[in-house]
């Protein structure tokens, strides 16, 4: 009877296939009578030797014939000197190979497993094993068995496996009594579990639906999942309705008001969340955020009120400078300069083309004159990088400048710059500030000592950042710091048909190609596929025999991930295109991601503690990548499983299970682009994308990456609605309010009135 549920026992002869991401495991398995059967299904980490009872059905495999589909199961670990030394001899504990793996069980025969787990010292009697290799072997049993103990847990409970390796990290041998006291921890940003599962596991250990407990980390849950849609605050309406959807109990009876606002009200004592009457409404917070907005609104209202007198006469030097820099100035850059001379903060703000560097040179030019120290700083690799070419100085990323080493115990950055060991400068130029969000702004306003300058320079058209608030856009509208907008485009940047066709998007109209010679072309294609083919030949052909790029230099963009021409689709078939399977490149499978020698790459996380040496001296090492790094692999070895990439001159190396965080770039969304500039940028735009991603900004955004060559693929329909589309995913943020707050009545009024 195949449906039927049968039990079987015995030992594991051999593991012929393991999934370590999901436990999933075909194995061949030796029954006390000495029958062999195969058995298949989820048994992590299972291993040579290992005695198992199995409860499963016997099906039939169109190609495998029998096989033993395993529900559950239970193991012992082997008890003879035979299966203990398999056992061994496995792999599964490193410096014990098949003989030392015989001496040990020999010696030690059923205690064997005691003896490592509580007195490993005395493994140091067997020759071979020194008192320091014992005390090693003693350690990795010890973990070995908890993480196996966890896996278990984890897979019982419903709950990914994949957990088990950072659960044991943060809590070691007590992971699962941790787990079980509290399961809604696992819905912490470090571990990321679904509200619904944690709670499952809850409920299923007895949690009443309506326990303080649960309630509270239904509404924090709520709160943090929707903070990271770049909000600092959620209303408290809002926010009580959306988590009282979630902790409906399983006849779909919602919780009643009075509960949700008496745990909502505990949460508030306890100083888990803040509540701020503020626009209008009772803004909720999570502590970090508020701390955040309040300190950035308070600090940019003090910097922003200083001033500096001089006992020369400024104008006149500044004339000389202008003199000296061979430009003449329009007036708004003019006066961007004297305003960076005069007080303590200052927003410099355009789209492209207008002046902005040229502006910045010009205040550098008056900083140097007058000997205040200058640092550059911008948000990514890349922007920093072109900010140092074109100002001819070194220019660090903000992560650099602030020394992000290392993460602390809540997977946050920790910056070894700060209040206590703050930047040594006077002034701080900061470019791409729309990328910039609240929480790296106090960070970075934090290292800042008392009196230093800010400049900040940016385009408030440009994608809000990743992170939370709209910090440029609510420093500008505020109207309480000074800003300069620049918006006269200067000829030499009219030329390029890119910088007119983003100041055209910016104002409702439609691109136009810029001609056989110009720079920026327009191709329509409808089908998501036509689309890709034409990519691709782009990539391949077109633009290096043509214009003679080569495909370092040519960067695909794409609005969306997974919809039609997105970038899951796009990189499968680049890659396939530009760094075909080769018997020379080695290759490694993670997920339903390839990775292949020489392929293009790109971070998707930050990583704080991945270490990176430098090409050209390994002496130098740092630590450090972060999201949206783009580098090339330039090794793979799969005897040792670690592949390493080559990100600018820095190498970093990462072993196989941290392939998570790297994803193929031949093709990135115009959301991982901000902050980067390439010199030949194709936008794939075929039909078939989702509305919320047809924004003007977006199409903006990509357009504005583009060096040399913009050549844009897709659909009409599809630019127009982008075009016309000048909606902005709203955001709640109350620094804009803030910064009024602080604004002499009158001006507050007129200002709330708009
Ligand atoms: N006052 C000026 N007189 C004449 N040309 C200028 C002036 N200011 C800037 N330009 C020129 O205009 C072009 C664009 O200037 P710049 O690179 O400073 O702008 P930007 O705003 O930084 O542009 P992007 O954001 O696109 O890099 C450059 O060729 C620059 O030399």
């Amino acid at each position: 009877m195949e449906n039927e549920l049968q039990s079987i026992s015995g030992t594991v002869e051999a593991v012929i296939y393991q999934n370590e991401d999901n436990g999933y495991a075909v194995i061949r398995l030796v029954e006390e009578d000495g029958e062999e059967v195969t058995a298949v299904g989820t048994m992590p980490q299972i291993c040579l030797g290992e005695e198992l009872m199995l409860t499963g059905h016997w099906t039939t495999h169109a190609s495998y014939g029998e096989q033993f589909l395993t529900e559950y199961f239970e193991r012992r670990m082997p008890a003879t000197v035979k299966g203990i030394a398999d056992y061994l001899s496995s792999g599964i504990i490193k410096g014990i190979g098949p003989k030392l793996a015989k001496k040990i069980a020999d010696r030690f025969g059923e205690e064997t497993f005691a003896v490592m787990a509580n007195e490993p010292e005395r493994l140091s009697n067997i020759s071979g094993i020194t008192a320091r290799k014992a005390e090693q072997i003693g350690e990795q049993f010890r973990q070995q068995t908890s993480m196996r103990r966890l896996m278990e847990f984890l897979m019982e409970n419903q709950l990914p496996p994949q957990l088990a390796a950072q659960l044991y990290k943060r809590f070691k041998d007590s992971a699962i009594d941790h787990v079980l006291d509290n399961p809604y921890l696992l819905c912490s940003e470090e571990f990321a579990v679904d509200f619904q599962q944690a709670d499952d596991l809850a409920l299923s250990q007895g949690m009443p639906w309506d326990a303080e407990e649960r309630v509270q980390a239904g509404i924090l849950y709520t709160l943090q999942f929707n903070l990271n849609n770049g909000h600092t605050f959620i209303p408290k309406e809002k926010l009580l309705a959306t988590a009282a959807q979630l902790l409906q109990d399983e006849d779909g009876y919602l919780p009643e008001q009075s509960l949700l606002e008496h745990n909502f009200a505990e949460l508030q004592d306890n100083g888990r969340l803040i509540c701020e009457y503020i626009c209008r409404r009772d803004a909720v917070y999570l502590n970090p955020m508020h701390e955040a907005e309040v300190f950035v609104a308070d600090y940019l209202t003090e910097l922003s009120d200083t001033e500096y007198q001089y006992d020369f006469n400024l104008q006149e030097l500044l004339a000389t400078l202008e003199e000296n820099s061979a430009v003449v100035y329009a007036p708004r850059q003019r006066q961007a300069i004297e305003w960076a001379a005069r007080y303590g903060l200052v927003i410099l703000t355009g789209g492209p083309g207008t002046g902005k560097t040229t502006t910045v040179r010009g205040m550098l030019d008056f900083y140097d004159a007058v000997g205040l120290d200058v640092v550059l700083a911008a948000p990514t690799g890349r922007a920093a990088k072109r900010l140092s070419e074109l100002c001819d100085r070194e220019a660090k990323t903000i992560h650099r400048l602030l020394e992000s080493g290392y993460r602390n115990g809540e997977g946050k950055a920790v910056f070894a710059r700060n209040q206590m060991n703050p930047l040594e400068c006077d002034v701080v130029i900061l470019d791409e500030v729309s990328m910039i969000d609240i929480v790296l702004m106090q960070a970075l306003l934090e290292a800042m000592p008392p009196e230093t300058r800010l400049i900040l320079v940016g385009d408030a058209d440009q994608l809000p950042p990743v992170g939370p608030g709209n910090f440029l856009r609510d420093c500008i509208s505020s109207e309480r710091i000074h800003t300069v907008e620049l918006d006269e485009i200067f000829r030499q940047a009219q030329e390029s048909a890119i910088v007119r066709n983003a100041h055209a998007i910016n104002r409702g109209e439609m691109p136009v190609s810029g001609g056989r010679d110009g720079d920026f072309f327009i191709m329509r294609k409808h089908s998501a596929e036509d689309v890709m083919q034409t990519v691709v030949d782009l990539c391949r052909k077109r633009l290096p025999d043509y214009y003679g790029f080569s495909p370092e230099q040519i960067q695909v963009l794409t609005p969306s991930r997974r919809q039609a021409a997105g970038t899951q689709q796009l990189n499968r078939m680049l890659q396939d295109a530009l760094n075909p399977p080769d018997a020379c490149k080695p290759e490694k499978r993670y997920g339903d991601t390839i990775f292949r020698l020489g392929d293009r790459v790109m971070q998707v996380r930050n990583n704080y503690d991945i270490v990176w040496e430098k090409e050209h001296d390994p002496e130098e090492e740092g630590t450090g990548m972060f999201n949206g790094d783009v580098g090339k692999i330039v090794g793979i070895s799969l005897r040792d499983e670690n592949l390493c990439v080559q990100f600018d001159d820095k190498l970093a190396h990462y072993t196989f299970d941290m392939l998570g965080e790297l994803e193929l770039a031949y093709a990135m969304t115009v959301h991982k682009s901000q902050g980067s500039e390439f010199d030949a940028v194709i936008v794939a735009l075929p039909a078939g994308i989702g509305r919320r991603l047809l924004t003007r900004n977006i199409l903006y955004t990509a357009i504005t990456r583009a060096k040399k060559l913009l050549v844009l693929v897709g659909d009409s329909d599809v630019a127009e609605t982008m075009v016309h589309t000048n909606t902005r995913n709203r955001r709640y943020s109350a620094l804009r309010a803030r910064l009024i707050r602080q604004m002499p009545e009158d001006a507050q009024t007129r200002m709330e009135e708009e």
